[in-house]
């Protein structure tokens, strides 16, 4: 993928069996060895990176996520967002809805990983890991570890050094 700023990748899920059962067919189509689908016959659309159907969750990981957290460790900030139309695999390919595990697992786990590396190599003697999950849905926020707090409890608001925080919300400490 190229190094700038904003990298968009597409990836194009399998038809579901259901799908398959009503004869629905396939109208989009990675161009091998590009970042470039095709849509009907002729309509070419260019993108950081492509997936195909057969492209596993390691995959998409490692090609668009993986550097990411390596250089989160370093300081950095890094915003990973799926979107789509409802049913294009989003949930799918962030979370838990596969038996590989999906960014967010990956993610997690290469965390811990690059953490541990960095206090062995290191003074850091010390990290704090905190997690926030909040769903953003018709302007409206949720908080996800913490249902029973309600949207109007919860704001995201810019504070005066540009960073944008939940006022509300408790992040939970793991580590
Ligand atoms: N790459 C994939 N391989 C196999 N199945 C997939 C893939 N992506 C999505 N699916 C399946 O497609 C269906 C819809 O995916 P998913 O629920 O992730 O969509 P979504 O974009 O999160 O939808 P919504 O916006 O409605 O929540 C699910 O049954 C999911 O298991």
């Amino acid at each position: 993928m190229s190094e700038g700023c904003v990298r968009v990748a597409v990836r194009i899920r399998p038809l579901l069996p259901k799908e398959v059962l009503h004869d629905h067919r396939v109208c989009v189509r990675v161009v091998p060895g590009t970042g470039q689908v095709m849509v009907g016959e002729d309509r070419l659309f260019t993108f950081d990176n492509a997936f195909g159907p057969s492209v596993s969750q390691d995959e998409v990981y490692e090609s668009c996520v993986q550097s990411l957290v390596e250089r989160l460790v370093d300081g950095e900030n890094a915003t990973v967002f799926c979107y789509g139309q409802t049913g294009s695999g989003k949930t799918y390919t962030l979370g838990r809805r596969s038996r590989e595990g999906g960014i967010i697992d990956h993610a997690a786990q290469d965390l811990f990983l690059y953490l541990a590396e960095k206090r062995k190599e290191s003074d850091v003697v010390d990290v704090t890991v905190k997690v926030s999950y909040i769903e953003v849905y018709r302007e409206e926020l949720r908080d996800l570890l913490q249902l029973q707090t309600t949207h109007k409890e919860l704001r995201i608001r810019e504070d005066e050094r540009g960073n944008t925080g939940n006022q509300l919300f408790l992040p939970l400490h793991i580590f």
